[in-house]
């Protein structure tokens, strides 16, 4: 490793230490969090099910930023490179509709042999999958509603997929010794103000509760539920709506999927995050950036992310919280968005785990508010910089902007050829 970074992290670790943070401790620590990467960046939400499927559902991806993958040999090249420039072992995040298969199927016949190949990559670089039945892109779901369908056929239909998707899971969990996270999100709604807010959510409810009917082994699958305020076509009323899902999540033991871009535009999911684990055992963070709406930007250093990250450690809420990521940003090297995004949620959990909790605890219990400002304003420019720059050169990946080389250099040789 450079001596500068050695020498640097050397100086870093002695102002830590001098508030009490034992900074090795802390990089081992990190080094234990698995981030869920969304494989759906890659390849702009498409999937491979499906050739040449419009993406439906009330989410969009702008910008044509070539060399997306198309197949999933590339979509697992392209992961393998992003991994290799993100420090720590990690699991990825499959849509239904990254089945890799000739046959022809549709989502309510999916089996686990469909995702074979997934499992044998994953297995063999030591990763975990998560898994999302996908209720959209489908000319079932063409008017916007799917597991609250008002026609039962229609309905049976995403029951059917649903379940079988919970059936993949367990068979990824099985294989690879790691729960899989099985995330429910569909996106039914109203574009105009509906007169009954009833009576699709009542058969949302019986929807799932028939999907779930299923025992599944938490070892091998956990359950999820997302919910939203609003989607493209759906501004008046969303069915699975944060309340609903709050309501069903808690009395079912399912853990609640709290997206960052399904809120308010003010409401912050990092405020959400200690009560909803007061009475819940686990929760799902889809990680995204909402920018003016649910745009599904790149996440950044921004403050929220940092508050989420801080959350997280000041709580004690990391062994209960699975942190998935949710962006897709058509307009960038699709590779790069993983690594940035990616990238920046481990190094805002490494900023909040190197903040002298307890000491500011003790300060806010005593009621010294000026010395928890002084205090939380001077670490901001404590030199996490240093400890970073150590922990990625002593995971093998690049420090700081290196990587950004090798991203340049893989869409000359690689991207640029598809
Ligand atoms: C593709 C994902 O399932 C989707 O983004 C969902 O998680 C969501 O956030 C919809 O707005
Ligand atoms: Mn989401």
């Amino acid at each position: 490793m450079n001596q500068s970074i050695i020498t640097s992290y050397n100086e870093a670790k002695k102002l830590y230490a001098a508030h009490g943070i034992d900074v090795e401790k802390v990089l081992e620590r990190l080094a234990q969090i698995k981030i869920s990467i969304h494989c759906w960046q890659g390849d702009d939400v498409q999937g491979f099910l499906f050739k040449d499927k419009e993406l439906s559902g009330g989410i969009a991806v702008t910008g044509s930023y070539p060399g997306r993958a198309g197949t999933p040999d590339q979509l697992r090249q392209d992961l393998e490179k992003a991994l290799s420039l993100i420090p720590g072992k990690h699991k990825v995040n499959l849509h239904a509709i990254y089945a890799d298969t000739d046959e022809k199927v549709d989502l309510d016949e999916l089996e686990p042999r469909h995702f074979q190949s997934w499992v044998d990559w994953a297995k063999e670089r030591g990763l975990g999958l998560d898994f999302n039945p996908t209720c959209f892109s489908h000319p079932k779901a063409a008017d916007g509603f799917t597991l609250s369908h008002s026609d039962d056929e229609i309905r049976n239909f995403w029951i059917k997929h649903c379940k079988a998707s919970r059936t993949i899971a367990e068979h990824f969990g099985k294989e690879l010794g790691q729960p899989c996270v099985t995330n429910f999100w569909v996106p039914d709604g109203y574009k105009d103000t509906p007169v009954d807010r009833l009576a699709p959510r009542v058969r949302l409810k019986e929807s799932l509760d028939e999907i779930f009917s299923v025992e599944i082994d938490p070892l091998y699958n956990i359950d999820a539920v997302e919910s939203k305020l609003f989607g493209i076509g759906s501004e008046s009323y969303v069915v699975g709506s944060h309340e609903f899902y709050m309501g069903y999540g808690l009395t079912r033991g399912k853990a609640i999927c709290l997206d960052a871009g399904h809120f308010h535009p003010t409401e912050m999911i990092s405020n959400k995050l200690s009560s909803i684990l007061m009475f819940s055992e686990q929760l799902l963070l889809h990680v995204s950036r909402p920018v003016r709406w649910d745009s599904d930007h790149v996440v950044t250093m921004d403050d929220e992310l940092l508050e989420i990250a801080r959350e997280l450690v000041r709580g004690d809420l990391l062994s209960r919280t699975n942190i998935g990521l949710d962006f897709f940003d058509g307009s960038i090297n699709h590779i790069a968005a993983w690594v940035i995004g990616t990238r920046n949620t481990i190094k805002a959990l490494l900023r909040a785990m190197l903040e002298p909790v307890e000491k500011l605890k003790q300060i806010e219990r005593i009621g010294d508010y000026t010395s928890r400002l002084a205090l939380v304003e001077e670490f901001k420019s404590y030199p996490f910089g240093a400890v970073w720059d150590y922990y990625c050169a002593s995971q093998d990946t690049p420090v700081r902007e290196q990587w950004l080389a090798e991203v340049k250099r893989y869409e000359q040789e690689v991207l640029s050829a598809r």
